[in-house]
């Protein structure tokens, strides 16, 4: 056994020694070599100039030099005058930004100098140029913050939809409008910080590229709101009965249009009182489990813009995957009518528990809560036809809403594609023109004062058009693993919805 493990010995180091050899001669060794010695010292890294002779002996310690190669990226910083000393200091570290992965600068530093250039009696847009001109790599004299502030130990990441429109570039008050992040109402963001009252730091989740930026902060985005006169929030609009484009049984609402401008009124100034304005809603992924319902599909629009067709369509195009709600009624049963097919026929008393009624020819109408669960055990998807203002009514992880706002196209679209809609219509003097502007009000208002609540919003110009948008829409709803959904929606524990939730307030 001896003899073979020595003869294996031999050969193992046989070929060990040829195929060093071949090695060397195939790369050049004395570059290997050289890297391998580079790396072993670190000597890749920028070289820091030695530490000037004029810094004062005090200063010795807390002085730093701190050097960042240039490239296209944005350093990630904001900078401002410390108002009682004069000084230059890093006012904000964008996460996931060049100066953050560096971990070499921090809030609250001093900036001394920029490229040997002293800061001193300069103000923070003076520094800009100075930056702008250094061309490879931009080097700091930097006297650290006393105490670097520590990241905060949550490990659970916030994320929160948006409920409004943000442009950076159109707000005077963005410290930094490169440092800003724009969002459209309905983006998710993930929030960094909210350590700033007034602007926090988030980026936007469906965009791989989004780096951390400023957004308005919730009380800002309340204060502004606040300040702003009614009439900029709500364009008023004429309160007068439709001419006559609404017949499905919603046409209760006939009788509403004057709680429709109480309404109005009462929002209005609901601004100014205690009601707050929608801003951010914190928000989850949802993992749909095959054994969960599908969610409650919510349609809203203005009165004659064509919900029933895009419903009916639906229904139509997948008779196993849609279903609709059997509405009640006080009127008689009709001959042809059967009990649960056509309607329910009940007392009046049953409506105080409806998501919506309404009146029409001295009878009641109306949507119960029950009949939905209904639509949804069957395994369907239901399709509700409401008022905005009745979303709250089902807005629970019950029936977890998709709500589709239907639009009106630009009056001029209307005209084309109404003009062979034959309108039922009461009122003999009906113009047509009249219920089209109407209906571009009604949507705009509607918009205005629900809008946050919408997920998607299909403008119903041509209809062929916007059936295959809200069918494809809803086909990606109903496919989708994972949605994101308002968290108290998901948290199994109320209290963990009402804390995660304290600074966020959702608001419907
Ligand atoms: N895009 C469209 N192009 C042409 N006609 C349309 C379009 N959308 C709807 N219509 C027609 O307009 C009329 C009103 O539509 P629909 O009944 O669906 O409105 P609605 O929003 O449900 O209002 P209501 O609840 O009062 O019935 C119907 O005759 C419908 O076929």
């Amino acid at each position: 056994v001896q003899e073979e493990a020595s003869s294996l010995a031999l050969d193992v180091s046989d070929s060990l020694q040829t195929s060093l050899i071949t090695i060397f001669t195939l790369f050049p060794s004395q570059s290997l070599l050289c890297v391998h010695d580079a790396v072993a010292q670190r000597d890749f890294e920028p070289t820091l100039p030695p530490i000037p002779d004029d810094v004062l002996d005090d200063e010795e310690d807390s002085v730093k030099i701190v050097s960042l190669v240039k490239t296209k990226e944005p350093l990630g910083a904001t900078i401002k005058r410390d108002e009682s000393t004069g000084a230059i200091v890093v006012a904000r570290i964008m996460k996931g930004g060049a100066a953050d992965k560096s971990g070499l600068i921090h809030e609250g530093d001093e900036l001394k100098e920029v490229n040997g250039v002293s800061l001193e009696h300069r103000k923070p847009k003076e520094i800009l140029p100075l930056l702008a001109c250094s061309k490879s790599e931009v080097k700091f004299k930097i006297i650290p913050a006393l105490c670097a502030e520590e990241e905060p130990t949550d490990k659970e990441k916030l994320f929160v939809r948006a409920l409004f429109d943000y442009d950076p570039s159109e707000d005077p008050t963005i410290p930094c409008k490169d440092a800003a992040v724009a969002f459209k109402r309905g983006d998710v963001l993930q929030i960094v910080s909210t350590e700033d009252d007034i602007w926090w730091q988030a980026c936007l989740v469906e965009d791989s590229n989004s780096r951390a930026g400023l957004i308005p902060s919730q009380q800002l985005h309340e204060r502004r709101v606040a300040l702003q006169r009614p009439e900029a929030l709500f364009k008023p609009r004429k309160v007068k009965p439709p001419a006559g484009l609404r017949r499905s049984f919603r046409l209760g609402r006939k009788t509403s249009w004057a709680k429709e401008a109480a309404r109005f009124r009462r929002w209005s100034a609901g601004v100014h009182g205690s009601i707050c304005p929608p801003t951010y809603i914190e928000v989850m992924r949802y993992h749909r489990e095959p054994k969960d319902r599908h969610r409650l599909v919510v349609l809203v629009g203005p009165s004659g813009v064509g919900v029933n067709e895009l419903k009916r369509r639906l229904l139509i195009s997948d008779p196993d995957r849609y279903g609709v709600t059997v509405p009640y009624t006080t009127r008689e049963k009709r001959r042809q009518e059967s009990e649960g097919v056509d309607y329910h026929f009940v007392s009046v008393h049953m409506f105080e528990e409806f998501i919506e009624y309404g009146s029409h020819g001295g009878h009641y109408y109306g949507t119960s809560l029950d009949s939905v669960h209904r639509v949804m055990a069957e395994g369907k998807v239901c399709l509700l036809d409401v008022h905005p203002s009745k979303i709250k009514r089902v807005y629970t992880s019950e029936f977890k809403p998709y709500v589709v706002f239907v639009k009106t196209p630009c009056i001029e679209e209307l005209r084309i594609t109404r003009r062979r809609v034959k309108f039922v219509c009461d009122d003999e003097d009906a113009n047509p023109e009249e219920d089209f502007e109407d209906m571009i009000d009604m949507a705009e208002s509607m918009e205005t004062q629900y809008g946050h609540l919408f997920d998607r919003v299909v403008v119903n110009g041509d209809i062929a058009t916007a059936f295959r948008a809200l069918r494809a829409d809803l086909e990606r709803i109903y496919e989708a693993e994972v949605q994101w959904v308002p968290v108290d929606w998901t948290c199994s524990s109320p209290a963990k919805a009402r804390r995660s939730c304290s600074h966020l307030a959702g608001w419907i």
